[in-house]
């Protein structure tokens, strides 16, 4: 197939930024990855007038599909951007799937002594790391894959860094937010290679989502 013609990949994150994806392709382009993608164990599906294939990728996954060029697009959070830095361009924050990447720790818990690296619990290694050796502050850090707000209360660790949204996981815990470590929003990611390939439909596309996302969401939506 030329590559005038060819579909675009798009890879789609699984999980809470779904929904929310969805809603903007649906918005810029008239067609919905959720849609096409639900009720079924396919995951990859095309959408031919608007010359796209999304494929449903986890949210930890979607930067290597499109670092690597087996999709030309992407939708991925930006902890996960700064987490692990690719060669990826990043034209467009979505203004999704918003929230923070903090330090909490046990409410009303003493100030560590100076001088005692704090254990710090987190799924966040290489972001928790740099925040604290910014801060001069030499931490232990304890890799988790989830469920890391628990770690404080089970004597694990004395800090967590992780996300927070509602602020209803740490409360429910026990714990306060001590330090900003990250804004978070989810980016729209391109494949360097792609966007010379595909420069003018890659420039519509990312038009197109740039107008969405800027204009107000109507009531009902
Ligand atoms: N509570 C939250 N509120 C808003 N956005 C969030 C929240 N938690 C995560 N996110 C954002 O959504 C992205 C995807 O999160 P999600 O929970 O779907 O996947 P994950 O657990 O990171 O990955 P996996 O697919 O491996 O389970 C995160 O990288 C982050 O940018
Ligand atoms: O501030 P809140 O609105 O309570 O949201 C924060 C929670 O959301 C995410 O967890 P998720 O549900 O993705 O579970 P996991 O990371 O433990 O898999 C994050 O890791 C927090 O635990």
């Amino acid at each position: 197939m030329p590559a005038s013609t060819e579909l675009l990949t798009v890879a789609v994150p699984k999980g809470r930024l779904l929904e929310e994806s969805s809603h903007l392709f649906e918005r810029a382009l008239g067609v919905s990855p959720r849609k096409l993608l639900e009720g079924t164990r396919k995951l990859a599906a095309d959408a031919p007038a608007a010359g796209l294939r999304f494929i449903s990728i986890r949210a930890a996954d979607v930067a290597s599909y499109v670092e690597h060029g087996a999709a030309a697009v992407g939708i991925v959070g930006l902890d996960v951007l700064r987490e692990e830095p690719r060669d990826l361009y990043e034209p467009l924050d979505l203004g999704i799937g918003r929230c923070t990447v903090i330090v909490a720790r046990p409410k009303g818990a003493a100030p560590l002594p100076r001088g005692v690296a704090p254990r710090v619990a987190t799924k966040y290694l290489s972001l928790a790391a740099h925040h604290f050796a910014r801060k001069g502050v030499p931490a232990e850090i304890i890799p988790l894959h989830g469920s890391i707000e628990v770690a404080p209360s089970l004597g694990l660790a004395d800090a967590i860094v992780d996300i927070t949204e509602t602020g209803e996981t740490l409360r429910a815990n026990g714990l306060v937010i001590e330090e900003e470590v990250l804004q978070v929003s989810a980016r729209l990611v391109v494949n360097r290679v792609a966007l010379k390939l595909h420069a003018e439909r890659l420039r519509r596309l990312i038009a197109s989502l740039r107008e969405v996302v800027a204009a107000p969401v109507r009531k009902g939506r």
